[in-house]
C-alpha cells in the first residue's frame, strides 16, 4: 500500500496531465495528454510482443465473495496455481480460514501475517456484523449463507479507507492517496438515479467502516477517514469504477477487483497493443506488450472482452466507463461492407455474411426483424443467457451440459465458432465438462476448444493471453490418458500434445510476458514430461 513516492520533473505537459509529481512513474513509459482520452500512457521506448512494459503492486486487490474461501486472500491464488507456483504439483495445498472472521483464507502464515496490516479493521468489521445478522437470522448458516457480507468493491474501498485513516494518524495523507485523488471520476456526470442508488449503499458502507469500531456499528464518521464533503465518497466511487480491473487468476478467470492508479492511466482500444495481467497471482500486476509497440505510441489496453460484437461492446464501455469506442475495429464493425467475424453466419454458398436477422441492440432485444429465422434467434438468447448465468455464478451445470448437446450443434450450423456466442459457449462447454468424467467426455470437449480456438484465432490479435490459455485446455485434456484409449491412440494423441504444447509455450511467453506466468510454468514441465514419455513409447 505504500508508495516509494518517486517524485517525477514536472514537464510541459503538467497542464495537461495534473500533477505528474504524484505518479509513481516507472522508466520506460511516460503520462501525456491523449486526443479525446484524457490522459494516457506512452510508450518511451519500443516494445516486443511479450515484453513487459511495467510491473507494481496493486495498491488494493480482494476476491469476490464467491472466491473468498477458493483463492488465498494474500497471493490471490488457488491452491493448484500455489502447487505449480512452489514446483510442488502433486502436493495438496488447503487454504486456512482466518480464526478471526472466518471469512478469508491463507495459503500460508507468510501470506496471513503479510496482509494483516490490510485485514485488520476488515476482519474486526466481519466479526461484528456476523453477530448482527444472526440476530435477525438465528437459523442462518453463517459459513455459507455469505449475503451478509459487502461486495468485492465496497470491500476493497473499505481496505483503502482503513489504511488512509492509520497514516492519516501522523498528521497527514499519505502519499499514494494523491494518486487516488488524481485518478479520473465521472461523478459530475452520473445520472441522478445512479446517484441515488450508490448514496444509498454508501451508507451501508459507513456502517460497515464503523463496525471495525464500535460493537453496535453505526454510521462512521467520514472526516476522520479524510473525507471533507460527503461528495468525496461518491467522487472516490465512481472512480473506482473507472479505474479497477477485474483481478484474474494465472489463466484468466475472474476472481476479484484490483486496482492500480497507475496501471489505470491506460486507455481502451478493442484492438490493444498490451495487457493488463497477474500472472504468478494477484500480488504483482503486469502490462505486458502483445504486438510491436514504437516509441512514443500510446499503450493501450482493453479494457472489455473483445470477442464480443459491436453492439455488446459498446453497452459495456458506455455503462461502466462512459465513453463510445471509436478505434479502428468500432470503425470498421459500422461498415456495411465489412464481415465481423464476432457477429456473422454461414450464406447460402458457405461464405459469411454479417448476421442481421438477431436484433443489434442488446438493450432492446425485442426489435427482432420480423423475417428472421425465430428458432435461430432463441437459441442465441439462450445461449447468451447461460454465459450471464455463468458469470453471475447461478448456472445449473447439469441443465447447461445437456442444453449443449443441441445448442452447440444447432448454432454450429449457421455461424463460425468466431461468432458470438458461439465462441464462449464452447469454451464454457469444455470447462463443465472438466475434468472429464468419460473418454466420450474428454473427446467433446477436446474438439470444442479446438473449434473455440480456431474461433478466438479470428478474434483476438496474435499474442493475446486468451490464446495461450484455451491453447493450454486443451493441451492438458490432449495430454490426458484413458484407460479406452488404445496404445495407437496414446501415442497419436502425444504426439499431438507436443506439438501443441510447444506452440502453447511459446503462446505464453508472448500473452504474459517472459516464463509465460504460473500457466507457462504448467506447460514446460507438461511439455518434457511427455517429450520424456514419448521417446520411451517410440
Ligand atoms: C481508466 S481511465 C483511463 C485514464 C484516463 N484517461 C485519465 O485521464 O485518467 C478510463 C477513462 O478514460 C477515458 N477513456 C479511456 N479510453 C478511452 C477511449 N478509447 N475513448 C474515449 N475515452 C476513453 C474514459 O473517460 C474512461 O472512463
Amino acid at each position: 500500500m505504500s508508495s516509494r513516492g518517486e517524485q517525477v520533473e514536472a514537464s510541459s505537459s503538467a497542464q495537461e496531465t495534473g500533477d505528474v509529481s504524484v505518479w509513481d512513474i516507472p522508466a520506460g513509459v511516460r503520462i501525456k495528454q491523449s486526443v479525446g482520452r484524457g490522459r494516457g500512457l506512452f510508450a518511451e521506448s519500443s516494445f516486443k510482443p511479450g515484453a513487459r512494459i511495467l510491473r507494481t503492486k496493486p495498491i488494493v486487490a480482494v476476491n469476490s465473495t464467491k472466491n473468498l474461501s477458493t483463492f488465498c486472500s494474500a497471493c490471490h491464488l488457488a491452491p493448484g496455481d500455489i502447487a505449480i507456483a512452489r514446483g510442488q504439483r502433486n502436493s495438496a495445498i488447503t487454504l486456512k480460514r482466518c480464526q478471526g472472521c472466518r471469512i478469508v483464507h491463507y495459503c500460508s502464515q507468510g501470506c496471513q501475517t503479510g496482509d494483516w496490516t490490510f485485514h485488520r479493521e476488515e476482519c474486526r468489521a466481519h466479526k461484528r456484523l456476523r453477530v448482527e445478522y444472526a440476530k435477525f437470522r438465528p437459523n442462518a448458516r453463517l459459513d455459507e449463507d455469505l449475503s451478509w457480507i459487502m461486495d468485492e468493491r465496497f470491500r476493497a474501498v473499505g481496505r483503502l479507507c482503513w489504511a488512509r485513516k492509520r497514516e492519516m494518524q501522523n498528521g497527514r495523507d499519505p502519499d499514494w492517496w494523491a494518486q487516488i485523488d488524481a485518478m479520473e471520476s465521472h461523478i459530475d456526470r452520473m445520472p441522478q438515479q445512479q446517484i441515488m442508488e450508490l448514496g444509498q449503499q454508501i451508507q451501508r458502507f459507513r456502517q460497515y467502516l464503523s463496525a471495525a469500531e464500535r460493537d453496535t456499528p453505526g454510521l462512521a464518521d467520514m472526516e476522520e477517514y479524510g473525507f471533507g464533503r460527503s461528495s468525496d465518497l461518491l467522487k472516490l466511487f465512481s472512480a473506482f469504477q473507472i479505474n479497477s480491473f477485474t483481478l484474474s487468476s494465472p489463466s484468466l478467470s475472474p476472481i476479484g477487483v484490483a486496482m492500480s492508479p497507475i496501471v489505470a492511466l491506460c486507455n481502451h482500444s478493442c484492438e490493444p497493443n498490451a495487457v493488463v495481467v497477474f500472472p504468478h497471482g494477484g500480488r504483482d500486476m503486469d502490462i505486458v506488450a502483445i504486438r510491436q509497440i514504437a516509441t512514443g505510441e500510446e499503450i493501450l489496453t482493453s479494457y472489455i472482452d473483445i470477442s464480443l460484437p459491436l453492439a455488446e461492446r459498446q453497452a459495456d464501455l458506455k455503462e461502466r466507463y462512459g465513453f463510445i469506442c471509436d478505434c479502428e475495429l468500432c470503425q470498421r464493425s459500422r461498415e456495411t461492407s465489412w464481415v465481423d467475424p464476432r457477429w456473422c453466419v454461414y450464406d447460402s454458398s458457405g461464405g459469411l455474411k454479417s448476421f442481421e436477422g438477431e436484433c443489434s441492440d442488446f438493450n432492446d432485444c425485442s426489435q427482432s426483424s420480423s423475417s428472421v429465422d425465430k428458432h435461430f434467434d432463441s437459441m442465441i438468447q439462450q445461449g447468451r443467457a447461460m454465459l450471464n448465468e455463468d458469470e453471475a455464478g447461478t448456472l445449473d451445470v447439469q441443465q447447461a451440459l445437456v442444453n449443449f448437446r443441441s445448442l452447440i450443434p444447432t448454432l454450429s450450423q449457421k455461424m463460425p465458432s468466431s461468432s458470438y456466442p458461439l465462441q464462449a459457449l464452447l469454451r464454457l462447454q469444455a470447462l463443465l465438462l472438466s475434468p472429464p468424467r468419460s473418454t466420450a467426455d474428454r473427446d467433446l470437449a477436446i474438439a470444442s476448444l479446438s473449434a473455440a480456438f480456431a474461433g478466438a484465432e479470428k478474434v483476438y490479435p496474435a499474442g493475446h493471453p486468451t490464446l495461450a490459455v484455451i491453447s493450454a485446455e486443451w493441451c492438458k485434456l490432449v495430454a490426458m490418458d484413458s484407460p479406452e484409449d488404445t496404445p495407437t491412440d496414446i501415442l497419436k494423441k502425444l504426439k499431438q500434445a507436443v506439438i501443441g504444447l510447444r506452440k502453447t509455450v511459446k503462446l505464453n511467453e508472448v500473452g504474459f510476458g517472459a516464463g509465460g506466468g504460473i500457466v507457462g510454468k504448467e506447460m514446460t514441465e507438461l511439455l518434457k514430461a511427455c517429450e520424456v514419455e514419448l521417446s520411451q513409447l517410440a
